[in-house]
C-alpha cells in the first residue's frame, strides 16, 4: 500500500486519525498519558509502512511495549480502532483482510498481561 507518497500521505492520515480514536477511548487513553505523541504517529506510520508490507522495520515491538501490562482486551480495542481508521480513509476491503490478519500475528509481541 505504501509505495507512492500519495499512500504514504494516506498512512499518515490514517493514522493520525487511529491515534484520536484510541485517545478517545476511556479504556486505552490511561497507556499514552505522557507519551510523546508526535514521535508516537511518526513512528507507528513508519512501521505500519515498513513491517505490514512485508518489510522489515527497526522497530522492536516487543522491547516497545515491555512493562506496559498490556492485555488481549485493550490490544482488541487498538486493532479495532486501527481498522476502522484505515476504512475511514477509503483502504480497500482487501487490503483490510491483510491488515487485520498482520496485526493478529503481533499479538504475542505486545500483549503481555
Ligand atoms: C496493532 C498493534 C500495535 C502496533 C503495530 C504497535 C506499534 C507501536 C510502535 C511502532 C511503537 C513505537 C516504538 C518506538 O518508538 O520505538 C509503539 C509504541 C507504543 N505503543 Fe504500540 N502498537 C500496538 C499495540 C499497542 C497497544 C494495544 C497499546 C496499549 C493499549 C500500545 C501502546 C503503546 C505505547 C504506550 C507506546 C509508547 C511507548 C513509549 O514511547 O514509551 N500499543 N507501538
Amino acid at each position: 500500500m505504501t509505495g507512492t507518497a500519495g499512500d504514504r500521505t494516506l498512512l499518515a492520515t490514517a493514522v493520525d486519525r487511529f491515534y484520536d480514536l484510541v485517545l478517545a477511548d476511556p479504556s486505552l487513553a490511561t497507556w499514552f498519558e505522557g507519551v510523546d505523541m508526535a514521535r508516537l504517529r511518526r513512528h507507528q506510520a513508519e512501521f505500519l509502512g515498513s513491517a505490514l508490507d512485508g518489510g522489515t522495520s527497526r522497530f522492536d515491538l516487543r522491547t516497545a511495549h515491555a512493562g506496559l501490562g498490556i492485555d488481549d482486551v485493550a490490544y482488541d480495542r487498538v486493532c479495532a480502532h486501527l481498522l476502522s481508521a484505515m476504512a475511514a480513509v477509503g483502504v480497500g476491503e482487501g487490503y483490510l483482510r491483510e491488515l487485520r490478519r498482520a496485526v493478529e500475528g503481533l499479538r504475542d509481541q505486545v500483549v503481555e498481561a
